[in-house]
């Protein structure tokens, strides 16, 4: 952590800084790829789970999910060639066995399958069509046991066929691990997919689960808790997190009762000369998720409305040549944002860089960033640990997606173009800038330097309105300014915001947000997490 943080203030902070504790192996917020889940799987019985008790529990784990969401009805269930339809086949027996009509179909050979899928299908004692879109005729719902983590590519022929039948049934769906044809691991589907109305998956999520389109294609999610045994997670780094209070308010800096303002930190936005109503956002924000004092910048052109238009937030007039030396004399200024409203003019590009060479730390959002479109490197080079990238997709895809005809960098070490999965971006484009990169999005993805990578998912769509961009700015650099570690704050951050969105419901504006963050903050203080609250206040 910086020196120039409030130091000494948050009493009984463990690993600050560092990996947080909560970030373990067997947390319930990892997040494991179909590789690590089929590892557990084979690793699982060696560790007294034997597999077909594993397939028993989950099937027993979608049966009682389906009982909690539906009444009884006629339920068609598909199965396929692998556990997945294993997992099928017990749901089947155990809802005939509550006195449900089933039906059950098998996209592939009855003698093709092996092992406890071919248990479970022996042990149900009822017919078993071949599967077709006839098999829907007259189901009140549909369970999807046709393919879970294995999808090994694109459906096609007679699966992509049922996968359109299934999606045109007027039936709700219950997806069995992962709707069939989205790949768990990246979120994304290379061909036809299910959209499910509720997805009951085990033991961890998967990215997929999070990440866009997976998450909307899943419908609500259940996680169970199938008797894997700790042994047989033990060994697997997480792929990533969800996003979670337990995660960072470890670290998360409560005022302390003898705390005073500059012990809470002294946050400066770099603002511009239009869109004047970003950077108040941007300052509201930040005084209101904690900072002590905020002070805005301002052209001297726009000094006088913006300090009209704040009030708790103090507004310093810039010379006409946009110098800072004279706002970054005092080091208690000890985070820093810009970007929002910074607008395309030259000085902004000198203005990002003057901040960056006082290594304090330091968010740069939306314009910081588009304004080295076309030098990337300059600013790449510029950065460093104590900073935190907000780009969404589009001005990601211009720093760090510079297109086929970009020239490859002699001695860059690393790939020109970021690709992959949004993780894989993320997680790429952190590696290379030295930076965390939050790349927004209504599945926000948090990257580190060191690899951590957080997916968040509390955001709801009423956050897709102009000026939202520009409170979750304030937010992280407020929380920096309070002394939080630039991760954990980046972290926190998004999801208060997506908290306070959540609290506000439809019709919100982006300045309703600070509004809200108060109520935000106390129920995350009331015992969001693992935390009753009552301990935060320290002194
Ligand atoms: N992870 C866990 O903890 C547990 C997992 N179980 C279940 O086991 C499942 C994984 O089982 P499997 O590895 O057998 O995977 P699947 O059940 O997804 O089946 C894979 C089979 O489908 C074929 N396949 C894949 N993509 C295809 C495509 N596009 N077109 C045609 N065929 C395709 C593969 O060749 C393979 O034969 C999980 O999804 C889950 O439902 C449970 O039984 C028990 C516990
Ligand atoms: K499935």
């Amino acid at each position: 952590m910086s020196s120039q943080h409030p130091s000494g203030g948050y009493g009984g902070v463990a690993g600050q800084g560092g990996t947080p504790g909560a970030l373990t192996r067997l947390s319930p917020h990892a997040l494991l790829t179909p590789a690590q889940m089929g590892a557990a799987d084979r690793a699982a019985p060696a560790a007294g789970a034997p597999g077909a008790q594993l397939m028993e529990a989950a099937g027993a784990a979608v049966a009682r999910a389906i009982r909690e969401h539906w009444p009884p009805m006629p339920v068609c269930v598909l199965c396929g060639p692998g556990n997945n339809g294993g997992d099928g086949f017990v749901v089947a027996r155990l809802l005939r066995d509550a006195g449900w009509p089933v039906r059950v179909a098998l996209w592939g050979e009855r003698a093709a399958l092996r092992g406890d899928a071919a248990r479970a299908a022996g042990a149900w004692t009822g017919p078993v069509e071949p599967a077709a879109p006839a098999c829907l005729d007259g189901a009140g719902l549909i369970v999807d046991a046709l393919l879970g983590a294995g999808l090994g590519r694109a459906p096609a022929g007679a699966l992509e066929s049922l996968i359109q039948a299934v999606n045109a049934a007027a039936a709700p769906v219950c997806a069995i691990d992962v709707p069939t044809g989205l790949d768990g691991g990246s979120g994304r589907c290379p061909g036809a997919v299910v959209q499910a109305d509720l997805t009951v998956t085990f033991c961890r999520r998967k990215p997929g689960h999070l990440l866009l389109p997976g998450r909307a294609l899943c419908g609500a999610l259940v996680c169970a808790d199938i008797g894997m045994p700790d042994a047989a997670l033990a060994p697997l780094v997480p792929e990533a997190h969800a996003n979670h209070p337990d995660l960072w308010l470890d670290v998360f800096p409560w005022p302390r009762t003898d705390g005073h303002k500059y012990r809470r930190g002294h946050a400066l936005v770099v603002g511009g000369e239009r869109m004047l109503g970003a950077s108040r956002l941007a300052c509201q924000a930040a005084a209101r998720i904690g900072a002590g004092l905020v002070t805005l910048t301002a052209p001297s052109s726009a000094w006088a409305i913006q300090a009209g238009a704040l009030t708790s937030v103090m507004v310093e007039a810039l010379p006409p040549d946009g110098a800072l030396d004279q706002v970054l004399a005092d080091p208690r200024r000890n985070a820093l944002l810009i970007g929002p409203g910074l607008g395309r003019a030259p000085q902004g590009r000198r203005q990002v860089l003057d901040l960056l060479a006082t290594r304090r730390p330091c968010v740069l959002d939306a314009d910081a960033l588009s304004v080295f479109a076309d030098r990337p490197e300059a600013l790449i080079d510029a950065l460093h640990g104590q900073c935190a990238l907000t780009p969404h997709e589009g001005e990601f895809a211009r720093l760090f997606d510079p297109g086929p005809d970009a020239a490859p960098r002699a001695g860059d070490g690393a790939p020109s173009r970021a690709v992959g999965d949004k993780l894989q971006r993320a997680r790429a484009a952190a590696r290379r800038c030295g930076a965390v990169v939050v790349l927004k999005g209504a599945d926000t993805v948090i990257a580190a330097p060191d690899g951590r990578c957080v997916i968040n998912d509390n955001a709801p769509p009423t956050l897709a309105t102009a000026g939202t961009g520009d409170v979750l700015a304030g937010c992280i650099t407020g929380l920096l300014a309070a002394g939080m570690p630039v991760f954990q704050a980046a972290c926190a951050a998004v999801w208060l915001h997506g908290l306070a969105a959540g609290r506000l419901g439809w019709g919100l504006l982006a300045e309703d947000l600070p509004g809200e963050l108060p109520g935000a903050l106390a129920a995350l203080a009331d015992g969001y997490g693992t935390h009753d609250g009552t301990h935060l206040w320290r002194t």
